[in-house]
């Protein structure tokens, strides 16, 4: 379909298209691009396929697709994806979850008709629980190799992101959850959640573009001192350190989201230029180091400290139940 002309065919906005049936103008309700053209087109698609207009609306307007752990929601009327991480039991970055998001968010980057992404989760009380402890403890070679090039590929996908980002932080985010908020534009957060850096309490390093996120948010005082204690903030803390830009309740985040979204009536050229000037810097630096920054993370890992940190704080994960 080209751009620049009512999905409804109605003919606003440049030379109408010329459609074969009436089912493919029903389709083409799904890329409704012109809310404007409404009126007219209720009685387009009414003259054309005989069906009840509100019945196309509720049916098209919103389309719904659930893949590798992810379920994507294209809002067609506002432009809105919502990507809403569904991974049991806390969402955590495992090798194919993290290929399926870097995947996922590149269909959603080359989707003319979205605007803007929501990134949340589906779980009840977790965020993203961060990289998959598993796949770090006692691991295979080249599994771990191609997980961190994976974790790279897709934070680079994400903070470079040319659409405008928000996190709905409905839940727990520490360390490679809490990246993945901090790699959005804006952050809403649910009251009586914690969120942040605490790769020192599993015995390993922040990685430092999680590091630059990290100063560029609470600056060097605040975050050496949080790094090196491996601080969770509350919500509440976050807050005050702007780590997130919002806490409300937890019902309210997604609304919140789509309000802020709403308001960010900005000339999309622009605010993606603006957005790339300020982050650049910091995408290409890993960009241009992948290599050495994956051997690095594989030397720490193997470890035997590290591996025996890792192995101790697995358990007492699994001890917390008993
Ligand atoms: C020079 C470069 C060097 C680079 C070095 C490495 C840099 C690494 C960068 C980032 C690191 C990380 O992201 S590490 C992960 C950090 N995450 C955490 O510390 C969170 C741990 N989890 C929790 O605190 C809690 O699980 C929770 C608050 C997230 C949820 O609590 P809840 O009570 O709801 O659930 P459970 O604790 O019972 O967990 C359920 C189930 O999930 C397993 N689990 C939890 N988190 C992880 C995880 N991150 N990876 C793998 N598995 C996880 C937990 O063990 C339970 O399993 P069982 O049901 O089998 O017992």
């Amino acid at each position: 379909m080209r751009a620049g002309t009512c999905a409804w065919n109605c003919g606003r906005g440049g030379s109408p298209l010329r459609y074969a049936n009436a089912e493919r103008s029903m389709a083409a309700l799904r890329t409704l691009r012109f809310p404007s053209c409404l009126a007219f087109c209720r009685k387009h698609v009414n003259s054309i396929t005989g069906r009840s207009f509100a019945k196309c609306q509720a049916r098209f307007l919103s389309s719904v697709t659930e893949r590798d752990g992810l379920q994507v929601s294209h809002n067609s009327n506002t432009g809105v994806v919502t990507l809403s991480m569904n991974k049991p039991p806390v969402n955590s970055l495992n090798l194919e979850f993290l290929q399926s998001m870097h995947k996922t968010l590149g269909e959603i980057q080359d989707d003319q008709d979205c605007r803007a992404v929501i990134l949340t989760s589906g779980l009840t009380n977790i965020f993203c629980a961060g990289l998959d402890i598993t796949e770090m403890y006692q691991p295979d070679d080249k599994r771990l190799r191609e997980f961190w090039t994976s974790l790279q590929d897709m934070w680079i996908r994400l903070y470079s992101f040319p659409k405008t980002t928000m996190a709905a932080i409905t839940g727990h985010s520490p360390a490679g959850g809490a990246l993945l908020a901090m790699s959005c534009d804006y952050r809403v957060m649910a009251e009586n959640f914690t969120i942040g850096l605490n790769e020192t309490k599993l015995g390993i390093v922040a990685p430092t573009w999680f590091i630059d996120l990290y100063v560029g948010i609470l600056g060097q005082r605040l975050s050496e001192l949080a790094l090196q204690t491996g601080k969770l903030f509350t919500s509440e803390e976050a807050l005050k350190v702007g780590l997130v830009d919002q806490v409300v309740p937890l019902n309210d985040v997604i609304p919140t989201v789509e309000k802020e979204l709403s308001e960010w009536k900005i000339p999309a050229l622009a605010r993606g230029m603006t957005k790339d000037v300020l982050r650049r810097i910091y995408w290409r630096k890993l960009q241009e180091t992948q290599d050495v920054d994956t051997e690095s993370f594989v030397f720490l890992i193997k470890q035997e400290k590290v591996q025996q940190t890792l192995g101790l704080y697995l358990q007492s994960l699994k001890n917390k139940k008993k």
